[in-house]
């Protein structure tokens, strides 16, 4: 199908054609509701059943060899009704679309072929592909399986209900203890999960972040993630307020590095900016990254200092693991109140 084509299908199928944003909204809610109704009432749900023709046609494995990821003629654009654009990515746009046969509703992402070769990262798209294919975790957004036509690559992906989380935090400008913490533990959840299986995200950040329908942390984009095997990584990579010291000295690294961003993501959640951000340019940033010159404004606990100031550490090894970051003082106060309303954004 030509790209205006396919356009023109969304107009016609879209799910939400021509709502104002605020009912757009309820309508995405809606959906993502009807995907867990569906979970519920079946024992074999929707999502296992993508899953299972996925496994089923897919051969991953998880050596790291490029064929075996090869997609079988399996999925195809038209087993999709595809619904309202969800938002637009680097390499083409992302949008709503219905598994006909199951009703399953996924976020369809499609990247443009030519344009990945232009910015040369078929191989960091292919290793994305691979990684996250392979993750089942309920703090990071499945990848259900891949297809491509002649100019596209298309991604099914879960369905995030209530978007990106960075939209949430400009909105609230920061966000409070109590959800930050919620947050933090979730995020330290599916990074054990992650380095249990020898995998470094590398690019945490709020931009990498969506929220599940009932506003649990999907953490998604593998694009800079790498399996991590004891072998050198030096590559130079990640947004530069998130980069960890040995980053930005160029030094080899490991999965301490999701340690040091986790620091600078609880600080960003609180504070509503990144720790140290300076305008004066990048220069300037990663001086203050080499220096750790951390400062706290006098709203943040002292709970939330500590934690923070442990994770922020020059030195690699003297950062808390994932197993102390769950169990911090910080994390245990505030874990009775998370289910209590009104805590999560709306
Ligand atoms: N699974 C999803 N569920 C709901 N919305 C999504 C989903 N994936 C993407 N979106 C929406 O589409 C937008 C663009 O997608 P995405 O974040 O993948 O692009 P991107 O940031 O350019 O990523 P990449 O760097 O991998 O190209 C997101 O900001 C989000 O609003």
């Amino acid at each position: 199908m030509s790209e205006s084509k396919l356009v023109d299908s969304l107009n016609r199928l879209s799910v939400n054609n021509g709502s104002t944003v605020a009912s757009g909204r309820q309508q995405l809610l809606r959906l993502a509701v009807s995907n867990q109704m569906h979970a519920n009432n079946n024992s074999s749900t929707s999502a296992d059943a993508l899953r299972e023709r996925q496994e089923r046609h897919y051969s991953l494995s998880s050596d790291g060899n490029n064929n075996s990821s090869k997609p079988l003629r399996n999925f195809h654009l038209g087993m999709f009704e595809i619904g309202k654009p969800l938002g637009k990515g680097k390499f083409g746009r992302v949008y709503l679309a219905k598994e006909k046969k199951t009703g399953y509703v996924v976020a369809l992402k499609t990247l443009h072929k030519e344009e990945l070769v232009h910015s040369k990262v078929e191989r960091q798209v292919r290793r994305e592909i691979e990684i996250q294919s392979n993750l089942r975790h309920k703090n990071i957004l499945r990848l259900f399986g891949h297809f491509h036509d002649e100019k596209r690559i298309f991604l099914i992906l879960e369905f995030a209900g209530r978007g990106e989380l960075y939209k949430h935090l400009r909105r609230q400008q920061r966000f409070s203890e109590e959800l930050s913490a919620k947050y933090i533990f979730q995020m330290a959840q599916a990074l054990a999960y992650l380095h249990k299986k020898h995998v470094i995200h590398r690019d945490i950040k709020p931009e990498n972040i969506l929220l599940g329908i009932d506003g649990e942390i999907k953490l998604s984009d593998f694009g800079w993630s790498v399996h991590a095997p004891s072998n050198r990584r030096t590559t130079l990579c990640g947004t530069l307020d998130y980069l960890p010291p040995e980053m930005v000295e160029g030094k080899e690294h490991g999965a301490k590095v999701d340690l040091w961003s986790l620091g600078v993501l609880t600080y960003e959640f609180l504070v509503g900016a990144p720790p140290f951000e300076d305008i004066s340019g990048h220069s300037a940033t990663y001086r203050r990254i080499a220096k750790v010159d951390l400062k706290f404004p006098s709203f943040i606990s002292a709970e939330a200092k500590d934690l923070i100031s442990r994770l922020l550490q020059h030195s690699p090894e003297k950062r808390l693991s994932l197993d102390q970051v769950m169990r911090h003082p910080w994390i245990l106060k505030h874990k009775n109140n998370w289910d209590r309303p009104g805590v999560d954004p709306q």
